[in-house]
């Protein structure tokens, strides 16, 4: 379980959110939704442990997160073999010792064994993207975080990664928290879509998807959006209260 408990956060003066609670069960995935600067991040950083609140708590029962951004940051002087192991290199394991699970995984994320000895520079947007997925699933995490990691891909690969994301999460029986600015994004891959918004601030809506993600037909996934945006809260936070536009 991961349970925000009234977390409040205020930066230079300036309030971001306050009192927000909020619990994701074992086993889901969850979008963060909302307008930039909602502090959808900052939600997500208090998880990976890597800001604290201001006040309130965060309760973890995950060991081993692992986090995912729309920049792939790779060391751009490693291989790509070597930005994927860079988590188990870390751990103080044998090249020789993960060698073949670095490779098997790579082939499960679409990547050829060759792209393994490139360099960052010599991927393209959607390797690179591929390759941080693996340095993340690599040290087996139980949590993963993923700041809008697709965000930055054209429409064709962005699914195809979607799709192979909420597989590994699915296989893997993780726990799986995504930021995405996409609502449809969202509706495809997730159990839950956590609404937020600026004014006010904080979280503004919940709502639990039918079917399960990956699996959704797209007529569903749009239809359950549609019937989403037409909660005046989320069409509020989308800047679209007048619906008979969408
Ligand atoms: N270290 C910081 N110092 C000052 N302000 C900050 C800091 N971190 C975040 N903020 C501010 O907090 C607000 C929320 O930021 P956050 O990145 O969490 O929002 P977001 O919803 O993830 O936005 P986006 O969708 O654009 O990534 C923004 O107004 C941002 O400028």
């Amino acid at each position: 379980m991961l349970a925000w408990k009234s977390v409040s956060v205020s930066r230079m003066g300036q309030e971001i959110f306050s009192d927000i609670s909020l619990e994701i069960g074992q086993g889901k995935i969850v979008s963060l939704v909302g307008p930039s600067g909602c502090g959808k991040t900052t939600l997500l950083m208090i998880a990976a442990g890597l800001i604290d609140a201001d006040s309130g708590s965060l309760e973890c029962d995950f060991r081993n997160p692992a986090m995912v951004f729309q920049e792939p940051r790779l060391l751009p002087w490693k291989r790509a073999g070597d930005n994927m192991a860079f988590g188990l290199a870390a751990r103080g394991q044998r090249r020789a010792d993960f060698q073949h699970r670095i490779g098997a995984l790579a082939v499960t994320l679409g990547l050829d064994l060759r792209d393994l000895d490139k360099y960052p520079h010599e991927l393209s947007g959607g390797m690179r993207q591929r390759v941080a997925l693996g340095r993340a699933l690599v040290i087996e995490p139980d949590l993963l975080l993923l700041d809008e990691p697709f965000s930055a891909l054209d429409v064709g690969l962005r699914q195809e990664l979607q799709d192979l994301m909420v597989r590994q999460i699915s296989d893997r029986g993780l726990t799986a928290v995504f930021i995405t600015h996409d609502l449809i994004e969202a509706a495809r891959i997730s159990d839950v879509i956590v609404v937020m918004d600026r004014h006010p601030r904080g979280i503004v809506y919940q709502h639990q998807m039918s079917g399960t993600p990956g699996c959704r037909a797209e007529r569903d996934i749009f239809n359950e959006v549609g019937d989403l945006l037409a909660v005046p809260v989320v069409a509020r936070a989308f800047g679209a209260q007048d619906t008979d536009r969408l």
